[in-house]
């Protein structure tokens, strides 16, 4: 049909024929969350070609050793070799498991539409619906998670619950949850990766920082596609655009940017949210959005906090990240410093004390 119609340099564009290779992690979430992005882009681009390429990263091998001694990056190096070494054009990662600072020459070149980003409370099929939220349940009762983020935040709050371990895949977690002789009388897991994967049904309360009887902040980039690309690949890149949320993106930018100022190395449990909000009218009509995010970091008993927030204007992408610097450093100020200094005290080992977001 092409070489029959004459085009302008623009339709010939749009009908340019081309094969995007995308690589992505081999769980079921991460192949579903790729089959939305393509979904989104090919009717954006209906002639453009779209090839998963999945790989099993260091994260999905080693299944014993502590996320936290892990390394930065488990999740992502080995995508990203492929990507400099031009085998992959695009990565579609969970932005949670996206390290704050990329390699060089890779970007973090778009962010879509979020989907919900906060933590979810599970219960065992056994209990029958008995419990409804997690402060009904006994004293004593044990919560699976394996994320001090969330381990330290609802220690905080819910002081008579015991916290222990629960690795694997989304489905690994949920039949571990489901299976008495595990023990666990709840779990804790995201939102966004069981409504991808169609298990809404299992979510009995969704936990965020009003949450009556105690919640707790989600962690960066939660519920949300990271898609990398090459720095200077103008072809990926403009194609890419074409799924941006922008005030998603910015969303992220600020919550990323907290993470890597008090990072600085160290492992942290930290929670954030971020939601965008009307400004108060101030009577002339002209009403901007503003972005409000919040941060916490917590001491891994959670008997220590330093909670804040800051609404502000954001119209760029270096706005959200300066944003989300002021207040992180305004959090090490207050406190928070100090926590992480503690933390990595007692993480002598050294070097691979990166929390993982698990
Ligand atoms: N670290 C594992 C991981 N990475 C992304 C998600 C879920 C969805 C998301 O946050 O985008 C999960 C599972 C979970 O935390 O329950």
């Amino acid at each position: 049909m092409a070489s029959t119609t004459s085009t302008t340099t623009a339709a010939k564009e749009t009908a340019e024929e081309f094969t995007v290779r995308i690589g992505t992690r081999r769980s079921a979430l991460a192949i579903r969350q790729t089959e939305l992005v393509i979904e989104g882009l090919s009717k954006v681009h209906p002639n453009v070609k779209f090839e998963i390429h999945s790989m099993a990263t260091a994260g999905d091998r080693d299944k014993v050793t502590p996320l936290p001694s892990m390394g930065k990056g488990l999740w992502t190096n080995e995508l990203e070799a492929k990507l400099m070494g031009n085998e992959v054009d695009v990565i579609v990662h969970s932005l949670k498991d996206m390290p704050t600072t990329l390699p060089a020459g890779c970007v973090l070149a778009c962010v879509p539409v979020r989907e919900d980003a906060r933590d979810v409370v599970v219960f065992p099929k056994r209990q029958g619906g008995k419990y409804k939220k997690l402060g009904d349940l006994p004293e004593g009762s044990v919560v699976g998670t394996s994320s001090v983020r969330r381990a330290a935040q609802l220690k905080r709050r819910y002081p008579g619950l015991v916290f222990r371990d629960v690795r694997g895949n989304i489905d690994t977690r949920l039949r571990k949850c489901d299976d008495e002789a595990e023990g666990y009388d709840a779990i804790i897991l995201a939102a966004a990766g069981l409504l991808r994967l169609n298990f809404g049904e299992r979510i009995s309360q969704f936990l965020e920082s009003s949450t009556e009887g105690g919640g707790l902040l989600h962690a960066v980039g939660q519920g949300g596609l990271g898609i990398e690309a090459r720095e200077g690949d103008e072809r990926i890149l403009k194609l890419l655009k074409s799924i941006e949320d922008t005030p998603t993106m910015m969303a992220a930018f600020a919550e990323r940017s907290v993470m890597r100022t008090l990072e600085g190395g160290c492992s942290v449990p930290i929670g954030v949210e971020t939601e965008w909000v009307d400004e108060e009218d101030a009577g002339n009509g002209d009403r901007k959005k503003l972005l409000k995010l919040r941060a916490t970091v917590v001491s891994l008993d959670g008997k220590k906090a330093v909670d804040g927030e800051k609404t502000e204007e954001v119209a760029s992408l270096a706005q959200a990240d300066s944003m989300g610097k002021r207040l992180a450093q305004r959090l090490a100020e207050e406190g928070a410093q100090a926590i992480l200094d503690e933390i990595n005290k007692g993480r002598e080992s050294g070097a691979a004390l990166k929390v993982s977001d698990s």
